[in-house]
């Protein structure tokens, strides 16, 4: 006898992997529930990490007329004394709004919600509980682990929630610091680092490691970082926190090599782990690695047992909100038996420090790990147009190229409009375009995205002429 369970999909977590599951398997006709252990929908995404730092990003910058100083000079301000509470109302806002469209497309969609803290009893039965009570427990024929992840926090380090936080309580500071320490020279340190920098907060960053982003091109690396030294951040690298002490209120990070450095705050974004530790693992036949994770199949996402799927960062890298999307779709077609085609081989980094970084396909260091023949291609966002007309003295696009086939073989930026101009390299990558697409395009005018035909040009008139079987592009003036 075939048993009968209570919806068809149970999704525990509403961050981007769960909701897209979620939609995806209702659109499909079936009967879902989302189990959230938070007051409100969105998860890390919404509520403390993806929306709330873009949110900080793009008020500093507004309030402080970050984008007209290139013109005006550091000085300038569209708005003088910043305080907490001119950050924080636009967050709210925005956060509420968020927060509004997801009810909405759960409303929508016929999916059912509630909230309360999930647990297996087996492999298809889910206790939720609410208030320390277990309230209810639910069946589901499919079910979606999506549960995301919560800040690591190491024993050595006195967090308070005051002056020494995690990367979660970044979204509730009491007041603005006149200076910062961020251990960890991740991308959550790097983007709140150079956030509050911009706020012309001191900011001292500590990393273990000889670099900061060490993903990300080096030739982009040495160009962000000199724009950061240039306006002040101080950097550790190399060094790692042994400790920490709070002194007259003030916390004081002392290094591994002796060093100490005091601050109004500290933050610490030294990675982040599982958020598997409640969901009664055991009781449904799969384990987490030391770190909270899942392994699951990379092509359908399901785990172990086969009608259990993990997506999104409990499963780890990349743990970005674009791709935890894309997990949550594809585990839902597999899981009613719809067949998707496999994603396109590569996807982009964002970055949204200030200035902002973009990344996708290889860097230069891997071309030459890899032996493979490439030329790169430069271009400086003064040598547009665009450039010149907002007063930009910095940003640079790279292309990197294969010198036998000229396909183009990774793209970087740092700069203005980073996170957006990504994309146009994005496409040529996975349709496995030339770079000669970029010198024969006509691109609109004045435009940052001139840049890729700039740096084109600048990898044609390095590459040798004649090689292989392939004709280099027509000439064209630069
Ligand atoms: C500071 C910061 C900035 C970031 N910026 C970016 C960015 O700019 N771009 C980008 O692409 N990515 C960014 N990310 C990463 C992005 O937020 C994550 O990749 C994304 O949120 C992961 O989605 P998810 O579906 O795995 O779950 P999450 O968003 O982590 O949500 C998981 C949900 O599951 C719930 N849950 C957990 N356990 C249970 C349980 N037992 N029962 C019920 N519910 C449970 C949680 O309450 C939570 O709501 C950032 C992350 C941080 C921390
Ligand atoms: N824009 C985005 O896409 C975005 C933004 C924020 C976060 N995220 C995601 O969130 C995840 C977590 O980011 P994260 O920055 O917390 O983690 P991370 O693992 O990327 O970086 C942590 C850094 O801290 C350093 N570190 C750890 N312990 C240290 C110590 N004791 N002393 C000095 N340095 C130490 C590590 O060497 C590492 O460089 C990432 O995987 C990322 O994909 C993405």
């Amino acid at each position: 006898m075939t048993e009968t369970y209570d919806y068809d999909l149970v999704v525990i977590g509403s961050g981007p992997s769960g909701r897209r599951a979620g939609v995806q398997a209702a659109k499909l006709g079936r009967s879902v529930l989302i189990i959230e252990k938070n007051t409100r929908v969105g998860g890390v995404c919404v509520h403390t990490g993806t929306i709330p730092s873009k949110t900080l990003r793009e008020t500093v910058l507004n309030l402080t007329g970050w984008r007209e100083q290139a013109f005006y000079g550091r000085a300038y301000r569209a708005r003088k004394d910043i305080t907490i509470a001119d950050l924080n109302s636009r967050l709210r806002k925005t956060l509420d709004y968020e927060v509004d469209m997801l009810d909405h497309q759960f409303a929508r969609n016929g999916i059912a919600v509630v909230h309360g803290t999930a647990r297996f009893v087996d492999p298809h039965h889910i206790t939720i509980t609410m208030d320390k009570r277990v309230a209810r427990t639910v069946s589901g024929d499919r079910i979606i682990i999506a549960v995301g992840t919560h800040p690591h926090r190491p024993a050595n380090v006195p967090f308070d929630g005051t002056v020494v936080l995690d990367s979660d309580e970044m979204t509730s500071l009491a007041r603005l610091p006149r200076s910062l320490t961020v251990i960890g020279g991740g991308v959550i340190g790097i983007e709140y680092a150079t956030i509050f920098s911009a706020l012309d907060v001191q900011v001292s960053v500590v990393e273990a490691r000889d670099s900061i982003l060490d993903f990300v091109d080096r030739g982009i690396i040495a160009d962000f970082m000199h724009q950061l030294c240039d306006r002040g951040m101080r950097f550790r690298l190399g060094s790692r926190l042994d400790s920490i002490t709070v002194a007259d209120g003030q916390p004081v990070a002392v290094l591994a090599d002796g060093g100490q450095i005091r601050s109004d705050i500290l933050l610490y974004t030294g990675g982040r782990s599982g958020a598997t530790d409640q969901l009664g693992l055991d009781a449904c036949g799969l384990r987490a690695d030391s770190r909270g994770r899942l392994q699951v199949d990379p092509k359908t996402f399901q785990t172990g047992i086969a009608h259990i799927y993990a997506t999104g960062d409990v499963i780890g890298f990349p743990s970005l909100a674009s791709t935890s999307l894309e997990q949550g779709r594809i585990a839902a077609c597999h899981a009613f038996g719809q067949t998707v085609p496999p994603a396109p081989e590569f996807f982009p980094y964002g970055i949204y420090s200030v200035p902002e970084i973009s990344t996708v396909g290889m860097t230069e260091e891997q071309a030459k790990e890899k032996s493979i023949p490439y030329e790169c291609g430069i271009a400086r966002f003064r040598e547009t147009s665009r450039g010149h007309i907002a007063g930009m003295h910095s940003g640079m696009l790279k292309l990197v190229i294969s010198l036998e086939t000229h396909r183009l073989l990774g793209v970087h930026i740092v700069g203005e409009s980073a996170t957006e101009l990504i994309h146009i390299g994005q496409a040529v990558l996975n349709f496995g375009g030339t770079f000669d697409y970029f010198i024969d395009a006509t691109f609109n005018y004045p435009t940052l995205a001139e840049a890729y035909k700039i740096a084109a040009l600048d990898a044609w008139n390095r590459i040798p002429r004649r090689r292989g079987n392939v004709e280099p592009p027509s000439p064209v003036a630069t």
